[in-house]
């Protein structure tokens, strides 16, 4: 079973170093509480509700995949906006809800993304993905919606929602930005 150790991507590789060049300790409240463990890397799965992603976006997407692919197993699946091609917003948002539901297992740590979701500092992303590997979920699977959102049942079928910013983000800008935090 592949181990990551946590405590290198999540903070205190990256803190400033001193006059010496020794890297200087994090404060207590930015470590993760997995720092300096060895935790069990959770196979991840990134479900996005879009069109075709411009080139820029996939390349970028491709180039985190590949990072975290040391680390993990990471999937990354793009679920068709809009596939009834309909007018009507809400009957939109219903089928993508019913799209990403079938990808959901019973097995799957849920974690929607949502600009009104509970804000989260890189550590306690860390920590959220520690915390997913111990309550007997087999993968981490992240949820992020189309131009109108997430719907009702993923959104209730959620184990956790967070924000990434207090900005509405694109669903690519979305992606690229969980992708790097997945990766720190
Ligand atoms: C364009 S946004 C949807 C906008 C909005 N929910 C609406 O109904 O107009 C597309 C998706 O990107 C993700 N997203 C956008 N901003 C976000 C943020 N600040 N934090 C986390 N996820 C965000 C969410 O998953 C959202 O469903």
């Amino acid at each position: 079973m592949a181990v990551l150790p946590w405590s290198c991507r999540c903070g205190l590789s990256r803190s400033p170093a001193n006059s010496r060049g020794a890297p200087a300790p994090s404060p207590p409240d930015r470590r993760s509480k997995y720092s300096g463990q060895s935790v069990r890397a959770m196979p991840m799965r990134v479900l996005t509700v879009g069109k075709k992603r411009s080139r820029g976006t996939q390349l970028i997407v491709e180039e985190y995949k590949e990072k975290l692919g040391y680390y993990c197993d990471i999937q990354d699946t793009l679920i068709k906006s809009n596939p009834k091609l309909t007018s009507d917003v809400m009957v939109q948002v219903e089928a993508e809800d019913m799209a990403m539901m079938l990808q959901l297992k019973p097995e799957d740590f849920v974690v929607v993304l949502d600009e009104n979701g509970k804000d989260v500092t890189s550590e306690q992303i860390a920590d959220l993905l520690g915390d997913a590997g111990n309550t007997g979920s087999s993968r981490l699977t992240f949820c992020i919606g189309g131009p109108y959102g997430l719907g009702l049942q993923v959104r209730e079928r959620a184990d956790a929602t967070i924000r990434l910013s207090s900005m509405v983000l694109n669903h690519q800008v979305a992606l690229i930005v969980l992708m790097e935090q997945l990766y720190r």
